[in-house]
């Protein structure tokens, strides 16, 4: 960092000038402050010489009082510089959507839903579902999860929904049977084959990681998750390393991450953004320059839908 010093307005002492919380020393706007100038030992006299209403040396020495930065916190800005917030960017989206056909995805743990301890305690508010539903009224719109569509239709409720499961292996259509899930059409499951030794590895994982306290293995039909958001942190690689030797046994399947969960997943080319691909080709509107798809995700298995949007 280039300069760590700051001017106090004179009668200022050096500990009211404490941010308080903060190892960083606060700064004093320019403008209500009163020559002389009171300058801390080791100022620069290049500082020295600037008029105290300068704006670059303002600007300069709040440059030089803030926090040291670590890297991660450097890439993380430099992320969020490539990757702006949406709904900071909500007028130009606006705009971007004017005249077109707006098609919805959205992913459900973490998006529409809090994240919590328990993975079936994860429930939306009626705030939530009642937006979700405007959504529906107005766009086509689509749930797109890594749960099985059973269980997320169980949280969710809206039969007007596409649902795309199990990571897009599992995909359904809207249906009238509010009450029923599984009357909705199946519009695509190509994975189906993998549903007998997808049963089998979530035998094996459940006896390979009984020992573990606080381990969770989720039967999300086509697909698997290990939990170990409760699990201690000094067990989390012997709890991966259980799961390797349990797939040691499974050369069909693979191993992805999530939040706090290792998913298991059938070892085919598919993915939430083929899902999205399928789901437009399916409603006619991929490839058209007068469709804006819109996906809202939070996880890593999310970044495959933005993906196939770039
Ligand atoms: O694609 P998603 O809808 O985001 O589903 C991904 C996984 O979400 C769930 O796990 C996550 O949420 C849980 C409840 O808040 C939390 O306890 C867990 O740590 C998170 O990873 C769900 O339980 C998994 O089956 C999904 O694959």
């Amino acid at each position: 960092m280039a300069n760590q010093e700051v001017v106090f307005p004179p009668d200022m002492g050096a500990t009211a000038a404490m941010a308080p919380g903060s190892s960083c020393r606060a700064l004093f706007a320019c403008t209500s402050l009163r020559s002389p100038y009171r300058v801390l030992p080791g100022v620069d006299d290049e500082y020295r010489a600037r008029p105290p209403c300068a704006t670059s040396w303002v600007v300069e020495a709040i440059r030089a009082s803030s926090p040291a930065r670590s890297p991660a916190v450097d890439e993380y800005a430099a992320w969020t510089r490539r990757h702006p917030s949406a709904l900071g960017s909500f007028e130009e989206i606006a705009a971007a959507a004017e005249g077109k056909q707006v098609v919805v995805f959205m992913d459900y743990d973490g998006t529409l839903s809090p994240i919590v301890a328990d993975p079936d305690m994860a429930f939306m508010t009626d705030e939530m579902r009642a937006a979700v539903r405007d959504v529906a009224k107005h766009f086509p719109a689509a749930i797109v999860t890594g749960r099985c569509v059973e269980k997320v239709y169980s949280f969710v409720g809206l039969s007007e929904l596409y649902y795309a499961g199990s990571h897009g292996m599992d995909i359904k259509g809207p249906t009238s049977n509010e009450e029923d899930a599984t009357a909705a059409a199946v519009l695509l499951q190509p994975a189906r084959e993998f549903l007998p030794v997808i049963a089998e590895a979530y035998e094996a994982l459940v006896e390979k990681t009984k020992g573990t306290p606080g381990a969770r293995v989720e039967n999300n039909k086509f697909c698997l998750s290990v939990h170990f958001r409760c699990v201690d942190e000094k067990r989390w690689s012997s709890l991966a390393e259980q799961v390797k030797t349990v797939l040691r046994d499974y050369p069909d399947l693979k191993l992805t991450e999530g939040r706090k969960v290792l998913e298991v997943r059938p070892c085919i080319m598919w993915d939430k953004g083929k899902a999205v691909e399928f789901l437009l080709q399916s409603l006619g509107f991929d490839g058209r320059s007068d469709v804006l798809p819109v996906y809202l995700g939070d996880d890593r298995t999310d970044e495959d839908a933005f993906k196939y949007y770039i």
